[in-house]
Formats: C-alpha cells, sequence, structure tokens
C-alpha cells in the first residue's frame, strides 16, 4: 500500500474527481485513536451526513476539514487539492499557511451555536468576511450579503443584532453569512439540535435550497435521525473513526445492513 504522507498524490484530477476526498487518514489524540485510515469522498453537489455514536470522531472529521487539526497519517483533498501535505515537521512554512488560507476559504462552516458575532447586525455579519477577508468593496459586499439574507428569507431582519433573532433565524443568518464568502464547500455541525422542531423544518428547507442554487456540496453530522433523513443524499453511520456502513437514507435507516447500525438506530429509536 502506498504511504500517502511519503509520497501522496499533489492533486487529484480529472472530471469525476471529488469535491471532498479523505485517503486513509488517521489522527489520535495521545493513545486515542480517533480517526482509523478513513476513506471518504464526497461528490461535487453530493449532500452526505455523518452519524454515529458520541466519540466516533464525527466533528474530527469536519474539524480537519477546517484545517484545524491536523493529519497523523493520509491525505485530505478538497477539489482536488490536498489540504495537508504541505506541513512540515509539525509547523506550516509560509508557502503551505497561504495555501492553507486559500483552501480554508473554500470551505463554509455552520455550528450548533450559530456563532455569530453578537456586536454585529444580521448584515454586518454577512458582510464582514467580504470586505476583511475577500477584499470587497462595501457596497459589493453589502449587495452580495443582501442577495444571501433575501434567499434566506432573513431581509426584513437585516438590521437586527443576533440577541433579537430566534434560534431558527440566526442559523438562517449564519449560513448567509459562510455563503457570503462564496464556499465550494459547507459543512454543518448539528446545525439543527439547538432548534425546536418546529424551526428545524424552516433550516432544513434552507440548506435543500442551496444545492439546487448553488451546486455546493456538504458535509454535515446529526443526531437527529429526522433531518439526515430529510437532507441527505448519503448517510455514512460512523464507528470508531472508520465507516461502518453506508448508504440512501431510505436504505441506511430503514434496512441497515451491519449489526452495529442496527444496534444505534434501535437505541436512537428507543430514546426518542
Ligand atoms: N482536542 C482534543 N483533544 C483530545 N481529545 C479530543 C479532542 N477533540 C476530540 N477528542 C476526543 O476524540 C474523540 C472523538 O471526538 P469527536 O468530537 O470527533 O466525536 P463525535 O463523534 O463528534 O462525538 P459527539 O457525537 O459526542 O459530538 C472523543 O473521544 C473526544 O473526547
Amino acid at each position: 500500500m502506498t504511504d500517502m504522507n511519503q509520497n501522496p498524490p499533489l492533486e487529484l484530477t480529472g472530471p469525476d474527481r471529488p469535491m471532498i476526498s479523505f485517503a486513509g487518514v488517521s489522527k489520535c489524540y495521545g493513545d486515542l485513536q480517533v480517526l482509523d485510515g478513513l476513506d471518504l469522498d464526497v461528490a461535487e453537489g453530493e449532500m452526505v451526513t455523518i452519524i454515529g455514536p458520541s466519540g466516533s470522531g464525527k466533528t474530527t472529521v469536519l474539524r480537519m476539514l477546517m484545517t484545524l487539526e491536523r493529519v497523523d497519517r493520509g491525505v485530505i483533498y478538497v477539489d482536488g487539492n490536498p489540504l495537508t501535505h504541505m506541513a512540515k515537521g509539525g509547523e506550516l512554512v509560509p508557502a503551505a499557511r497561504r495555501h492553507l488560507r486559500r483552501e480554508r476559504a473554500n470551505i463554509g462552516m455552520c455550528f450548533q451555536h450559530f456563532n455569530l458575532f453578537p456586536h454585529m447586525t444580521a448584515l454586518e455579519n454577512c458582510t464582514e468576511g467580504p470586505i476583511h477577508v475577500l477584499g470587497l468593496s462595501r457596497d459589493e459586499a453589502i449587495a452580495r450579503a443582501e442577495e444571501l439574507l433575501t434567499m434566506v428569507g432573513m431581509i426584513d431582519k437585516r438590521d437586527e443584532y443576533p440577541a433579537r433573532l430566534s434560534g431558527g433565524q440566526k442559523q438562517r443568518v449564519a449560513i448567509a453569512r459562510a455563503l457570503a464568502m462564496r464556499p465550494k464547500v459547507m459543512l454543518f455541525d448539528e446545525v439543527t439540535s439547538a432548534l425546536d422542531p418546529e424551526v428545524t423544518g424552516e433550516v432544513t428547507q434552507v440548506i435543500r435550497q442551496l444545492v439546487s442554487k448553488h451546486n455546493l456540496t456538504m458535509l454535515m453530522v446529526t443526531h437527529q435521525m429526522g433531518f439526515a433523513r430529510d437532507i441527505s443524499d448519503r448517510i455514512c453511520f460512523f464507528e470508531n473513526g472508520r465507516i461502518e456502513e453506508q448508504g440512501p437514507p431510505e436504505e441506511l435507516l430503514a434496512n441497515p445492513q451491519s449489526e452495529r447500525t442496527k444496534q444505534f438506530l434501535s437505541a436512537v429509536n428507543e430514546a426518542i
């Protein structure tokens, strides 16, 4: 087998290359092996959800895509470019830093607790990154933010501060803010977990629109099987840092093949 860290391919090419690719990725925290030779490809425009027990490594996958964590072995590619192979001896060389900054701009992330800037209005939350990171003019950034706030149904709240918005409204602003950076990939970590069930539907609908309008690629983590069922093209069941089983939602949720997936889903169903 090729050692990906010794000799990683410089890039993945070809029209069928995945938008996201984890190739043999392993990660340890001390003695704890969190990811264990993970292979996971997500095609352009595909919506993939990761489910699995607590501690199985789901959030670590998203954090590694955000380059918040280093890989120990293997390579992660986004749109064919490796995220990790330029890291040397634990410190990033300047070229690697620039490369990572560019790559990171391709990736948007939304979190369970929204992480909006509390001292900025909904509109300012959406213009801050485009002005200060992408170098857009104020007018360009405002036009982009207004278009996105309209898309997520929040334009009438453009001048409100986050404290005056409901959870669902905050999450929709957070989605608009991430999109304002024009990412190729969106990551969603438990974005509906802090929301009331009736509000979950409005966020799900907004996320669905993103694929049809922007052809975004999405990787999501959730504990909510209803959200996974409604939103995903494919669900991956994680166990001990590997994919135990994967498939379309209707197959994986209704007719799981692996004993572990069956146990997990029946425990989740009992808890509901
Ligand atoms: N920075 C860290 N240092 C040490 N251990 C960590 C760190 N981050 C995560 N872990 C551990 O790695 C394991 C996987 O964490 P991760 O957050 O990826 O799991 P998860 O599947 O998302 O869990 P949950 O469903 O509870 O959010 C856990 O045992 C966690 O305690």
